[in-house]
């Protein structure tokens, strides 16, 4: 049934539903829209809803044919008890899908593809960051690919969305913001997100096209986040050398040895004639050594309630929401113990299997497992501070310069909270 949102807009059907709401078909004065209408908690939450009224400049200020433009933001009281509100961002439609379900479709693009694709979003970066604004959530599911006229243009969406949901109720020490697979090293030393935060997770993706994966991904967040900080991106078997360059580059530990966003962008469309014609590589999934199992039973106890702290328990990656989407929106995963998280005995080493040989079985490689969330852990946390020692400290209470405030989380969505160093 239709919905009234504000006096302009009407919602006819989902088109989609991530961890901060659902994405409506709608209509507007000027046609046809998404409207991603923010879930109730959080259009309930009265800040929440003055930040977005506070950013709504920015939100609706970048334009570029690589970039979802945010058209309208609607904060509108739902009823007339004033006791509920809706938060609204009216965006242009897209009718191609996300490049999860391209990816998902695909298994692994051929390298011409996956450049252009990347090179596209590159594009809307440049611009982006040009205006000060840090994404901080490049994933493939905030690329979505249209069709206009038999072609397809990458357009990167949600821009500010994840960091303005995430910015902790009574400012302060936040956790970290992002996506495990996507997130940079910096960001996990604690460091304030800047533009090549965005570089980073970007060429994370241009890998997992490639690949098939992430370079780090697998497993635990906390033993994920151990690799961004430790370890180096295996090379894919029969990457172009100079693509692999590029990527290495882009993998960089220090931010300042990544090549900026307009850079990366021409860089990889010099790329493209060479890459004609490729196929996609012919490369196995990593295997990883005893790799902790993804649990996909029923949450049993929560992070953050005391039931999963000290040993085994499954944790929700968006604590205290209910799933209500045919697409998955939470996954869960088993705690590991300080062994695991600190690679030991069940240590997480990677390597990627030769073409040709069987495939692992690993419950990580399968569709439902490559969906990366943004993710809460409390409890959990604590068990990864312990076992990592003193590297993996958060603080992320600094300022970071991207336009649209302080980088932070309140344990709602995309956050994981370790102890402050000592
Ligand atoms: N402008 C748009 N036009 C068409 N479809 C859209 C648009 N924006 C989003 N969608 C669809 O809605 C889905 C959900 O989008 P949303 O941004 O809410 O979640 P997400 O990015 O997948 O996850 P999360 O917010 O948890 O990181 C997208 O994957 C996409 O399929």
């Amino acid at each position: 049934m239709a919905r009234n949102i504000g006096s302009h807009y009407t919602t006819h059907r989902v088109l989609g539903r991530g961890s901060a709401g659902t994405v409506w078909l709608g209509e507007g004065p000027d046609g046809p829209v998404a409207i991603k209408l923010l879930r109730e908690d959080l259009a309930a939450d009265r800040d929440l809803a003055e930040r977005f009224a506070h950013e709504r400049h920015a939100l609706l200020g970048l334009e570029h044919p690589n970039i979802v433009a945010v058209r309208d933001l609607v904060i509108a009281e739902q009823d007339e008890t004033r006791e509920h509100q809706e938060v609204a961002l009216v965006m242009d439609l897209v009718r191609g899908p996300d490049l999860r379900r391209h990816l998902e479709r695909e298994r692994r693009l051929a390298p011409r593809e996956a450049v252009e694709i990347v090179a596209a979003v590159a594009n809307g970066l440049a611009v982006a960051h040009a205006a000060g604004i840090v994404h901080r959530d490049v994933k493939p599911e905030n690329i979505l690919l249209d069709t206009p006229e038999g072609g397809r243009v990458a357009l990167l969406t949600d821009f500010g969305v994840a960091k303005l949901i995430d910015e902790p109720r009574h400012g302060g020490k936040g956790g970290v913001v992002g996506t495990p697979d996507y997130l940079a090293p910096e960001i996990v030393e604690g460091l304030p997100p800047r533009a090549a935060v965005d570089i980073y997770a970007l060429v994370t993706v241009l890998y997992e096209l490639l690949a098939g994966f992430t370079p780090f991904g697998g497993g635990h967040p906390g033993a994920v986040l151990r690799r961004q900080v430790t370890e180096t991106a295996a090379e894919l078997p029969g990457i172009p050398r100079e693509l692999w360059e590029l990527i290495q580059q882009c993998l960089a530990k220090a931010p300042a040895s990544r090549l900026r966003a307009a850079e990366l962008a021409s860089r990889l469309r010099e790329l493209l004639p060479d890459l004609a014609g490729l196929p996609p590589l012919d490369i196995g999934d990593p295997e990883a050594a005893a790799e902790p199992a993804v649990v996909e039973e029923p949450v049993v106890a929560m992070a953050g309630t005391g039931g999963g702290g000290g040993g085994r328990a499954a944790v929700p990656l968006v604590r205290g929401t209910a799933p209500d989407s045919e697409r998955e929106t939470h996954t869960r995963m088993r705690v590991p113990d300080a062994e695991e998280l600190a690679g030991g005995a069940h240590g997480t080493a990677r390597t990627i299997r030769p073409a040709g040989e069987p495939r692992a079985g690993s419950a990580r490689h399968t569709a439902s497992a490559r969906r990366r969330r943004r993710l809460t852990v409390t409890a959990a946390a604590l068990v990864c501070a312990a076992a990592l020692g003193g590297w993996l400290l958060l603080s992320g209470g600094d300022s970071g310069d991207d336009g649209l405030g302080e980088p932070a989380g309140d344990g709602r969505l995309a956050t994981v909270e370790l102890p402050e160093p000592a």
